[in-house]
């Protein structure tokens, strides 16, 4: 390689240098190439105006190339400030004083450093024809047309776009869905009647409907709610660890009047036993005329019992055998009913929903409140009243039985059953008949037994509407609980 010129190719792409330069000497002989390391000094850590340094033996090196191809380029002419070679003439001149050895100057060579070109590209440039007085700038229409892609759609390179109604393009997969087309979109209240039906269906045991008519409205109401066949426990709910609970040793079918399950009455031994069987039914156990005077907890038998599943002490555990129906009742919202004829002292179904700490219920109570939604807050306190107890809400998730409303002449009512026998904060909340009810009488029960008939109802009560005789006319006595929808 010649001494006053190197190749440098940068883009690994083109010919090789001496390909290239076989092909193009004339080419090359104006743009040779050079490396700054060759001619610029490395930054030396005693001099402090290395940097200059090496920019002005850098600038002398170009200026000469510079001259050469702009010939009436003069550095004496120059009077613009503006112009390159005079900055850099300027910068050459400042560096001069400190320049210990300036880069020796290339003869016949350019020290401009680009990469070298492809074969097709050097092509096109030496078939170029230099146009004097040419300006090129960004906007040169002729470099950077605007119009490239129209020009080429107007070739045909792109595809004419065509007109398509997607309504009547046949369907390949199947059948349209219902969600397609405006015409075969389902109204938003029948896409709720068909969730409230699968909820429905998803309820254990006899049927659960809804009153003829009144499908739509309660579709609407529980749009945001769900049906749960169990408690869901919530942040803070635990139940006791099972080394604490217990069972009878009965072997084969409980002897009530020996089964350990079954409390005992004060001061004897005699057991209380909480079911008997109807009179007109051998083979139908309920809650017997005795127990239904009483406000004890029921003990039913539970897994860690010896006796069978079939044992009669087990009325709460074989679930609801009653179908039930959700019907509006106008003024007290939605209640529930059966179609079936109930026999007194027969179990309906359990109170559910989500069990959550005392705490985290007022909190919900006061936002119920404010936005006065009905009450679905019941609590466990049978064995304790203290902030530890814990609360059902059947608000979001529940049984049928967060319809039942209150009567202050009521025909069912809430018994505490423990399965357990040894949690005193989880426990379930039953209901039972308290005499015969014809099919299609509204279920009710009385929601706070304990209160006093007052003669004014207090300001801010919510009044109640059972319409019974002995109507107390208020349902609570403070803002507490709200109105239902
Ligand atoms: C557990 S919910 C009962 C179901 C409720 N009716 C519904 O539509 O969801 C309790 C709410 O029902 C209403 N309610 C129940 N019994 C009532 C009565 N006797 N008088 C007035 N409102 C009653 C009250 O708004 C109460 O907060």
């Amino acid at each position: 390689m010649a001494d006053s010129a190197m190749l440098i190719d940068l883009t690994q792409d083109s010919d090789s240098e001496d390909q290239v330069r076989a092909k193009s000497p004339r080419f090359f002989s104006r743009l040779a190439h050079r490396t700054l390391s060759s001619t610029i000094p490395l930054k030396r850590k005693s001099d402090t105006d290395s940097e200059t340094t090496s920019a002005s033996s850098f600038i002398t090196a170009v200026q000469q190339p510079i001259n050469n191809l702009y010939p009436n380029n003069n550095n004496n002419d120059n009077t613009n400030g503006n112009d390159t070679s005079n900055v850099l003439f300027n910068l050459k001149q400042r560096s001069q004083p400190y320049t210990p050895s300036p880069a020796p100057e290339i003869p016949g060579g350019v020290s401009v450093v680009i990469p070298s070109p492809s074969a097709q590209l050097k092509r096109e440039i030496d078939s170029a024809e230099f146009i004097p007085g040419t300006k090129l700038t960004a906007f040169s229409q002729k470099y950077y047309p605007t119009d490239a892609f129209e020009k080429r759609a107007s070739r045909g390179a792109y595809p004419a776009a065509r007109s398509v109604k997607r309504a009547k393009q046949p369907f390949i997969i199947g059948r349209p869905g219902p969600f397609l087309t405006e015409k075969g979109r389902k109204p938003v209240i029948d896409m709720l009647c068909d969730s409230l039906r699968q909820k429905l269906a998803s309820i254990d045991g006899p049927p659960v409907t809804v009153a003829p008519g009144d499908e739509k409205l309660l579709a609407q109401s529980v749009s945001d709610f769900e049906f749960i066949n169990r408690y869901k426990l919530r942040a803070g709910v635990k139940p006791i660890e099972d080394v604490f609970n217990a069972g009878c040793s009965c072997k084969g079918i409980c002897n009530p009047s020996r089964c350990t399950c079954l409390t005992q009455e004060e001061n004897s031994n005699e057991r209380i036993i909480p079911y008997s069987t109807a009179n007109d039914a051998s083979r139908f156990w309920g809650l017997s005329q005795d127990f239904m005077k009483r406000t004890s907890m029921i003990y039913e038998c539970n897994a860690l019992c010896g006796c069978p599943e079939g044992c009669w002490n087990r009325v709460i555990t074989h679930g609801r055998s009653v179908r039930l129906e959700i019907f509006h009742t106008g003024l007290r919202g939605f209640g529930l009913r059966s179609p079936d004829l109930i026999r007194a002292g027969q179990f309906i179904d359990l109170y559910l929903g989500e069990v959550i700490t005392s705490k985290h219920a007022d909190e919900r109570e006061k936002a119920a409140v404010t936005r006065n939604a009905p009450s679905y807050l019941f609590s466990l306190d049978f064995f304790n009243n203290d902030d530890n107890i814990y609360v059902v809400d059947g608000a979001t998730f529940g049984a049928p039985t967060r319809f039942m409303n209150h009567s202050c002449n009521p025909n069912c009512r809430m018994f505490a059953v423990s399965r357990t026998h040894g949690d005193q904060y989880l426990y379930d909340l039953a209901f039972f008949a308290l005499r015969d009810i014809p099919p299609n009488t509204e279920l009710t029960f009385d929601y706070n037994p304990h209160m006093e008939r007052v003669d004014r109802v207090a300001p801010g009560a919510v009044p109640c509407l059972c319409g019974e005789a002995n109507c107390r006319g208020q349902l609570w006595a403070n803002e507490k609980k709200k109105k239902a929808r």
